[in-house]
């Protein structure tokens, strides 16, 4: 990897370090996904089963996972995996039941109370990816808080292994969570399973996860159009930005780069430092340990389109991550707490030499679906407010129409909207005077 200085490029030199590798979601992903929904939505299963064939490889009878091959499925899998999934779903279980939306009422007015009451959304559809590496963490991280908001119906699509059947540390995961509706089903012809329904997988009123491209692009495509389910937020290829100063580990902070890089070519993984001799340490720490790497070749291409930067100090690489909005952020700083309250725009931040991202993907507690792509710019992550309907309910007695009545009587006056109006006066025409 190249080290670059920051205050040595322009505008454009600048803008294009930080470039993210869009190449793979450029017009023929989303003309691609475009004709797989419309396949989906006129075929149905019969399509499912085709583009399953065609681009996983995989023929598939039964698209279903019954909870009993699920169950079958989790008992024959290694005991040390099972509980390591039991004991990643106790503490993102833990740390997400403290994040629930919560209902309040308050007396905004004598007589007028105005509540907020927390629903759960009826059926939800995850998505966990499954075409590089099979993603049991994924479900654990939707299929959680989809079971503390209450959700009563929760669907769960996964591409198949080329034998046709499921991973089954996914189902493992999905059996943690109760999760009993599985379809073999993945990409885009998921996420349009999920929205449109099929003659097997039930249409879903919101659709949640990560995937790459194709996913991503379907997710947008599906939520755009009328009457479409909603979605979580855009969570694409996976990204890390490192700020480092000079004491970092250059080991440590190599090996966080290639754990974000390994995910897929179109990953990106980028290092601010002000330290130039901490950014030479850790390009030849990243030659060295890449090597190595069982996947290697997948975590090559991503660095390709990865830098390393030597900013002027660490408050500009703030400020750049800042605009960068990265899904992953790690402070590799001797005083990390102390940048907190200068970060603005990140997915998830993680602080100091012993706190890897790693922790964050599988068992710290926090979510790992996050915005990728500089939508944290306008988003956080996957948590159980995603999976709850928030909707308002009020009371007035005739005194608080009393009170409140004639603001809307001169607001709706300015509107020039007479029947509003109305609806007040001929209620206050009846009840004055009334407690
Ligand atoms: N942002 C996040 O929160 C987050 C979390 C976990 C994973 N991820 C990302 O999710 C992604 C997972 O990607 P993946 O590919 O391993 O699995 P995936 O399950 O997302 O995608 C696999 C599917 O893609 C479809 N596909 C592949 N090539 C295609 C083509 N040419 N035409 C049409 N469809 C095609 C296939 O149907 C296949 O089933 C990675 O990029 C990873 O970085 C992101
Ligand atoms: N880093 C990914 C989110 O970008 C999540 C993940 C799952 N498994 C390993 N990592
Ligand atoms: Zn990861």
């Amino acid at each position: 990897m190249n080290v670059l200085t920051w205050d040595e490029l322009d505008d454009t030199q600048r803008a294009e370090a930080l470039r993210r590798g869009t190449a793979a979601a450029g017009p023929e992903v989303t003309a691609g996904v475009t004709d797989i929904l419309a396949q989906v939505r006129e075929r149905g299963d019969d399509a499912l089963r085709e583009l399953t064939a065609r681009l996983d490889g995989a023929t598939v009878a039964d698209l279903r996972v019954t909870p009993q091959e699920r169950d079958t499925a989790a008992a024959a899998l290694d005991a040390d995996l099972r509980a390591a999934i039991t004991e990643a779903a106790g503490r993102i279980r833990t740390f997400h039941e403290a994040g629930m939306q919560q209902g309040y009422a308050v007396e905004t007015a004598p007589g007028v109370v105005c509540e907020r009451v927390v629903r759960p959304i009826r059926r939800v559809g995850l998505y966990v990816p499954a075409g590089s590496a099979p993603l049991p963490s994924t479900a654990l991280m939707l299929g959680v808080p989809a079971q503390l908001a209450g959700c009563p119906e929760v669907v769960l699509c996964t591409p198949p292994r080329p034998d046709g059947t499921a991973d089954p540390a996914v189902l493992a995961a999905a059996a943690e969570c109760g999760i009993e509706q599985i379809y073999l089903v993945g990409g885009a012809q998921a996420i349009a399973a999920m929205a449109y329904g099929t003659e097997t997988v039930p249409a879903c009123d919101k659709l949640f996860g990560p995937g790459n491209a194709w996913v991503t692009e379907a997710k947008r495509q599906v939520s755009t159009a009328e009457g479409g389910p909603g979605i979580d937020l855009p969570a694409g290829p996976s990204e890390v930005l490192v700020i480092a100063d000079a004491g970092a580990d250059a080991e440590f902070v190599a090996a966080d780069l290639l754990s974000q890089a390994e995910h897929g070519p179109d990953s990106q993984v980028v290092l601010l430092t002000d330290s130039r001799a901490l950014a030479v340490a850790v390009a030849t720490q990243v030659e060295e340990q890449v090597e190595s790497l069982p996947r290697a070749d997948i975590a090559r291409k991503a660095l390709a389109s990865s830098r390393l930067v030597v900013t002027p100090d660490l408050a500009t690489a703030v400020e750049v991550s800042n605009d960068y909005a990265p899904e992953h952020l790690i402070l590799a700083l001797r005083d990390a707490s102390d940048w907190v309250p200068r970060i603005d725009r990140a997915g998830s931040v993680f602080l100091g030499d012993h706190t890897p991202e790693t922790l964050g993907d599988y068992c710290s507690g926090t979510n790992h679906v996050l915005p990728t792509a500089g939508a944290a710019r306008f988003t956080g992550g996957v948590n159980v407010g995603a999976f709850q309907i928030a909707m308002t309910v009020q009371r007035a007695t005739p005194q608080g129409l009393a009170a409140v009545g004639p603001c809307a009587v001169t607001l709706s006056e300015a509107e020039s909207l007479h029947a509003h109006q109305r609806a007040v006066t001929r209620r206050l025409a009846r009840t004055q005077g009334q407690p």
